[in-house]
């Protein structure tokens, strides 16, 4: 026999000894595993059974990356929310549980990154660097961990720091018909924290495809991206994933919170979330109510934004700011959806259709709006010059609404519309071009003090423009003490009243 017979023979004499020991030491694994079956499917649900362990909102597999979660739990048969794509699945085919409830990757790799609800990057960007995964469905902080809403939330935009102010851990509605520039106040929120070390989430709840990319390209643009994370559904997602959304982003701000991060968290919108969930819940033929909504709308809405509040310094001290949402229909406040979530909020901004025509943008309707925490947030410069401006303002919406009807005025009322209208003048701002508070105070006090009352209408911008100029340009230690949580000193008033002034005398045209 030659030496390769030889190994050969070895060879195959050790594997029949490893086979033998293999054999007789094997101790069978005995147990049990529920397998389900599809037996109806219909747009977003299946029905499944043979699962009769499954738990509520357990999440099932479907094999190739396809997952549900188990809805409705009926004796039978279980109703199965699908989470992908299952254009490819059909009535008898295989489900498995997985013992496990939705849950989504975080960690420090998720900022500057475009996510899906399930953490999968939309970006093209490669894999994410992630620590942890939370369940998407989460306990709210307890009242015991929660703090006072004490510190603001700067947004950037004169008429809400001034009028209707954002404190860190508050909830702030933004709602409006369409097109009246809810996403717009969002964004210019999230441009302005640029510096500010607060992390924002751009939930995109069953957007159309076009205006996601032109948010995506807007905080690209303004070098936003690196302190922003973008959770996304699209309008041809299914209700499934549009219906998570939020929760998934919610549980992405949460894990930040817990390292004493401040947070911002925008969910774009909240009417489309709504109208996610009645169609999960009626296509699991769960009882309509009003609007045809479930009776459990109101729930979805107040479990999520429970979870958005300031902690208090022993429990980590972060806070978690939210911005939800809501598209009305013709100016309706009063529908099903608008009033549960004004219900819930500590606050809404309205934009109004009509402003938005006579191109008062941002179109902020400020007597519709109101701020119920944030005031007690304001630094106390601001709030020395924003105070009077309220009560101002306050005085010509009503005058004004007189004056429409042609009623003839007195001299003081004449005055009190002709500085309410530089007032609005001045509140006006484009969008994309956040204002510094310190500028922001140099613009409330000229106009608190009068100085923009002899300008005509028509050159307000202009002048609106050189004070703000004038503002940015103050000296460095004053704009820090604006900036800070010192009150405004009499001679930096009377400082910045000059600056203001000036500016104002040196506007080409300005009668002297
Ligand atoms: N302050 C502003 N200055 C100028 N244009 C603005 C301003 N705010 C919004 N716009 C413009 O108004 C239009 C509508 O804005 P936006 O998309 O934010 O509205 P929306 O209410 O979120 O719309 P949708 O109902 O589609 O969600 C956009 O073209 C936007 O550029």
């Amino acid at each position: 026999m030659n030496a390769s017979a030889e190994d050969l023979r070895s060879t195959f004499i050790r594997a029949f000894a490893d086979l033998k020991q293999g054999r007789e030491t094997f101790v069978p694994q005995l147990g049990t595993q529920e397998m389900g079956r599809i037996t109806r499917l219909s747009t977003g649900i299946a029905q499944v059974s043979g699962l009769p362990g499954v738990g509520a909102d357990e999440l099932v597999s479907f094999g190739d990356g396809v997952f549900g979660i188990a809805f409705n739990v009926d004796e039978d048969e279980i109703g199965v929310v699908l989470l992908g794509e299952y254009r490819h699945l059909q009535a008898g085919n295989a489900v498995e549980r997985t013992g496990r409830v939705m849950d989504v990757c975080v960690g420090t790799g998720l900022p500057g990154r475009v996510i899906d609800p399930l953490g999968r990057p939309l970006d093209g960007l490669g894999a994410i660097a992630t620590e942890a995964r939370l369940p998407i469905e989460r306990p709210a902080p307890p009242i015991m961990d929660r703090a006072p809403v004490t510190v603001p939330l700067q947004t950037g935009l004169k008429v809400i720091d001034a009028l209707i102010p954002v404190g860190r851990g508050q909830r702030e509605l933004i709602l409006g018909d369409r097109q009246t520039g809810k996403t717009a106040i969002a964004i210019d929120t999230i441009l302005n924290q640029r510096g500010k070390d607060v992390l924002c989430i751009y939930c995109a709840i069953g957007q159309r495809a076009s205006a996601v990319a032109k948010v995506v390209a807007t905080l690209q643009a303004h070098d936003a991206m690196d302190y922003c994370v973008v959770v996304l559904t699209e309008g041809n997602d299914p209700p499934g994933l549009t219906y998570i959304a939020p929760y998934a982003a919610t549980s992405i701000a949460e894990y930040f919170m817990a390292q004493g991060r401040d947070l911002l968290i925008v969910y774009d919108d909240l009417t489309h979330h709504a109208r996610a969930y009645r169609e999960l819940s009626l296509l699991l033929r769960r009882p309509p109510g009003r609007e045809a909504f479930p009776g459990d709308i109101f729930y979805i809405h107040s479990r999520l934004l429970e979870r958005a509040t300031r902690l208090r310094p022993e429990c980590g001290g972060g806070s978690l700011t939210a911005f939800p949402i809501i598209e009305t229909e013709a100016q309706n406040l009063s529908a099903y959806i608008p009033t549960n979530l004004i219900s819930i909020t500590d606050g809404q901004i309205y934009l109004s259709p009509s402003l938005f025509e006579l191109g008062v943008l941002p179109a902020i309707d400020v007597g519709q709006s109101v701020s119920r925490v944030g005031g007690k947030a304001q630094q106390p410069a601001y709030r020395a010059v924003a105070g009077d401006l309220k009560l101002a303002y306050a005085q010509f919406e009503e005058l004004e609404t007189f004056a429409r009807f042609g009623a003839r005025l007195d001299e003081h009322s004449r005055a009190v519309i002709e500085h309410g209208q530089r007032i609005r003048a001045c509140l006006k701002q484009a969008e994309g071009a956040p204002v510094s508070m310190p500028a922001q105070i140099t613009v409330l006090l000229a106009l608190i003090e009068g100085l923009f009352d002899p300008i005509p209408m028509e050159r307000m911008a202009d002048a609106e423009q050189a004070v703000r100029e004038a503002g940015t340009a103050l000296p460095d230690a004053l704009q820090q003490r604006l900036d800070g949580a010192e009150r405004l000193r009499d001679q930096d008033r009377t400082a910045i009243i000059a600056l203001a002034q000036a500016a104002l005398d040196n506007l080409p045209g300005a009668p002297s």
